[in-house]
């Protein structure tokens, strides 16, 4: 008989090989300075400063070092700021040939670090409570970006990533690659972001001298910054698509729309010139401040799973705004009066809505008294209307009640580059009806028109500009809130459960910047 084989023996356990495991290497953490013209919400005009508060503290939650640089403005929250105390007297930004004195302090802004420029000169750029609307606005902010890299040069401070916001901060990539890099500040890399192309920063030669930009005809080359239309004029938002590594705007949509789409405002040519290191990356909202289950501006907190809570706040906002308590729907709008919203269509979605039985709120202001004038005009038309409120202004607290306690949010714009309102108003279970443009496009899915599974749907959208179009999305949303309410409220729920925190868009931004470290 054949000897039987000998059984395999197993290796005692002790000796087993442990199976190849990945090389598992901790992220570095980078040090990010953000500089900007607005932080919310100590000095927020729009939602750029939503952006830089929340994307700041969720780079952090990421393990990164972030500082935010910011004028010190008259006009700020300062009781949102914390610990604030000049830590830097002695800063001279280099200005016209000659240079002007500031200060720096350093304050906590909601747990932020939070370091604020204050210029002593007698231009008194920042000391006119307000942050925009005056005749020299370009140089004023030319000055802050020259103060915030000349801050830290002389402070010792290296980022890695210096992250740039709007036409007010894009001279911080040109300042760095034709001054400071020169100088010795080499380990920088730049991302600027583009919250709005209509506002480029277009202006003449003497901010160059200003500035200490000096070889005004090096500047004025069509690779730089000369603007593409007025051959007279410089545009620093082309600078900083220059010059910047990175150059992003706030959906990809709006940025397709920015290149391709005659959304640039001129810039056509030169984002296809630099399409490589150009793209879009959806906002987030920050869900400390955005949250109806711990809202602390609402009276009743609510979930996905507790949605009956949100009617408590209805009634809470009529009761505030003195409208009548009845079945109607409540439509509303917040934000900014500015043409680019669609003033006219905010306007009929107002007579639509109170036509087809609803009630209609409207929270917003313009910096255009003509603008102004004219909600102010249609609040006294409707003063005595138990279904209508118009509250011209900016209140931060009362448009916490106004996305809690509304049913639908209209957000009817000509262009978006992104949106915060639609955001907001899903977080709180309201339904947006928006035009598709921009990132509302790219974030706002269809209830009846769409490809998309059912329970991925979480609003209504219109194509095109005019009455019509409003109509045919905010009258679909009025009947389905009126004959389908287990349909409407599915919708709600599909619409809260969405994430548009700045997870995602805080590990986009992750990746950008480890992209132009390594490059
Ligand atoms: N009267 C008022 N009272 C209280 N709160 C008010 C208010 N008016 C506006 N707000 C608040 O301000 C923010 C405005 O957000 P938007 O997205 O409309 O910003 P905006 O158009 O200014 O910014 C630009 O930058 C942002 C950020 O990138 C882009 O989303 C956007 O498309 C682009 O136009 C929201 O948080 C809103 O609640």
């Amino acid at each position: 008989m054949p000897e039987a084989e000998p059984a395999e023996r197993a290796e005692p356990a002790e000796r087993a090989e442990p199976p190849p495991q990945p090389h598992i290497q901790p992220r570095p953490s980078l040090f990010v300075v953000h500089i900007t013209p607005e932080l919310a919400p100590v000095a927020k005009v729009g939602g750029l400063a939503d952006v830089v508060f929340g994307l700041g503290r969720e780079l952090e939650i990421r393990g990164n070092h972030v500082e935010i640089i910011l004028p010190k403005y008259d006009c700020m929250r300062y009781d949102h700021i914390w610990g604030l105390q000049r830590i830097f007297d002695d800063l001279w930004v280099p200005w016209y040939g000659g240079a002007i004195h500031c200060s720096v302090y350093f304050g906590f802004v909601h747990g932020r670090k939070c370091f604020f420029i204050e210029p002593h000169s007698q231009d008194n750029f920042f000391n006119r409570g307000a942050v925009y609307g005056f005749h020299d606005d370009i140089f004023r902010f030319a000055f802050f970006s020259r103060a915030a890299m000349e801050f830290l040069w002389k402070s010792g401070k290296h980022p890695d990533i210096i992250h740039c916001h709007d036409w007010q901060t894009a001279l911080v990539p040109v300042y760095l690659y034709e001054i400071y890099q020169p100088m010795g500040m080499r380990h920088p890399r730049v991302c600027f972001t583009i919250h709005n192309f209509k506002h480029q920063g277009v202006t003449g030669a003497q901010v160059l001298h200003a500035t200490g930009l000096n070889r005004p005809d090096y500047y004025f080359h069509y690779d730089r910054l000369r603007d593409n239309h007025n051959p007279h004029a410089i545009n620093l938002m082309k600078g900083g698509i220059v010059y910047a590594n990175f150059v992003t705007t706030v959906s990809p949509r709006y940025a397709m729309e920015a290149k391709d789409q005659g959304q640039g405002f001129g810039l056509e040519p030169t984002l296809h010139i630099h399409h490589m290191k150009y793209g879009g990356v959806v906002n987030g909202i920050d869900y400390d401040v955005w949250n109806p289950e711990i809202d602390p501006h609402i009276p009743v907190h609510f979930g996905v799973e507790t949605i009956e809570g949100k009617y408590a706040d209805k009634k809470a906002l009529r009761d505030r705004l003195l409208l009548a308590d009845n079945e109607k729907p409540i439509v509303s709008f917040v934000g900014r009066l500015d043409p680019q919203k669609g003033i006219e269509l905010i306007r009929h979605a107002l007579f639509y809505t109170l036509g087809q039985g609803g009630q209609f709120v409207l929270l917003g202001s313009s910096p255009d008294g003509a603008i102004n004038g004219y909600f102010w005009g249609l609040k006294r038309q409707f003063n005595d209307n138990p279904d209508c409120h118009l509250e011209i202004g900016y209140n931060e607290e009362l448009a916490h009640l106004v996305y809690a306690g509304s049913d639908i949010m209209v957000v009817p714009s000509r262009f978006e580059p992104c949106g915060l309102t639609q955001l907001i108003a899903m977080r709180y279970g309201t339904i947006p009806v928006v035009r598709e443009v921009g990132g509302l496009a790219d974030t706002v899915i269809d209830k009846d028109f769409s490809h998309r599974p059912l329970n991925e749907r979480n609003g209504y959208v219109f194509r095109d500009y005019d009455e019509r179009g409003l109509e045919s999305a905010l009258g679909r949303a009025i009947a389905c809130y009126y004959q389908y309410p287990d349909h409407f409220r599915e919708l709600m729920k599909n619409a809260m459960r969405y994430d548009y925190s700045w997870n995602h868009p805080g590990q986009d931004y992750m990746n950008i910047y480890d992209y132009i470290r390594d490059k």
